[in-house]
């Protein structure tokens, strides 16, 4: 178990025999939560334009490995098709990596943790808690039709599997929006309405830490 930031980068210093500088800067962590086509990814870009945030979406990593025809390719693309979750050991993994490989200390993860066993592991591996959640409230039909309309050629992105990934929201996903409500950590965005008018949503819970520091 990594308890400290600097425990978490301490393999990469290693291998690179102290040419890497340790990381200084204790991380920043938002974990950016809220059902398919609540609009997670459509904000985080401007997250990072605004406030300067690494974006690591856990869906993008997962189809990555899927692309690169990783030894675990073809039980991502399955589970992603069956509107399903990844185990957790996988998707921390490739966080983990994107974490150590990045000089940022701001991070956004997006589409993360979607259960509460996700929630564990990355505490368990990461060793850090956020600082910062998001939930992206929005209705089921607007969701349905964003993603309807998604045109990223995604293979989730049909009724079927949308119907299947709503019900995994419900059942598994609010159970870990309502752990963070209780612990005070969670921020809610009304997510209907144009793209600048929920970022207007957005901008004034970052702007509030970036003052105090
Ligand atoms: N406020 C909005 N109003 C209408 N469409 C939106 C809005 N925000 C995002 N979209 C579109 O909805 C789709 C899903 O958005 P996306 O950011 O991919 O959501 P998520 O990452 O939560 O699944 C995309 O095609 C995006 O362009
Ligand atoms: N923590 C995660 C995140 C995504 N996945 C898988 C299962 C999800 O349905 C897909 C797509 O996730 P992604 O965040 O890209 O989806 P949306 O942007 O919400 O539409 O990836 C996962 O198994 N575990
Ligand atoms: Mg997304």
């Amino acid at each position: 178990r990594l308890n400290t930031w600097e425990s978490l980068t301490t393999g990469i210093a290693q291998q690179a025999k102290g040419v890497i500088a340790p990381k200084e800067k204790t991380p920043f962590i938002t974990f950016v939560l809220g059902g398919p086509g609540s609009g997670k990814g459509t904000q985080c870009i401007k997250i990072v334009e605004t406030f300067g945030f690494a974006h690591l979406s856990a869906g993008d990593l997962l189809r990555r490995e899927i692309a690169s025809k990783s030894a675990d390719g073809a039980m991502i693309l399955n589970t992603i098709k069956e509107g399903k979750i990844v185990p957790s050991q996988v998707t921390v993994k490739l966080i983990q990596k994107e974490m150590e490989l990045s000089d940022n200390h701001k991070f956004l993860i997006d589409g993360f943790p979607r259960t509460e066993e996700n929630r564990v592991s990355f505490e368990q591996i990461i060793g850090v808690e956020p600082n910062v959640v998001l939930f992206f409230d929005c209705p089921e039909e607007e969701m349905v039709k964003r993603v309807l309309n998604r045109n990223e050629g995604r293979v989730d992105d049909n009724l079927e599997t949308i119907k299947k990934r709503l019900t995994v929201f419900q059942a598994l996903s609010l159970p870990v929006i309502n752990y963070y409500s209780e612990k005070g950590k969670l921020y809610t965005i009304k997510a209907i309405g144009t793209e600048d008018e929920i970022f207007e949503q957005v901008r004034p819970i970052f702007a509030a830490f970036e003052t105090v520091g």
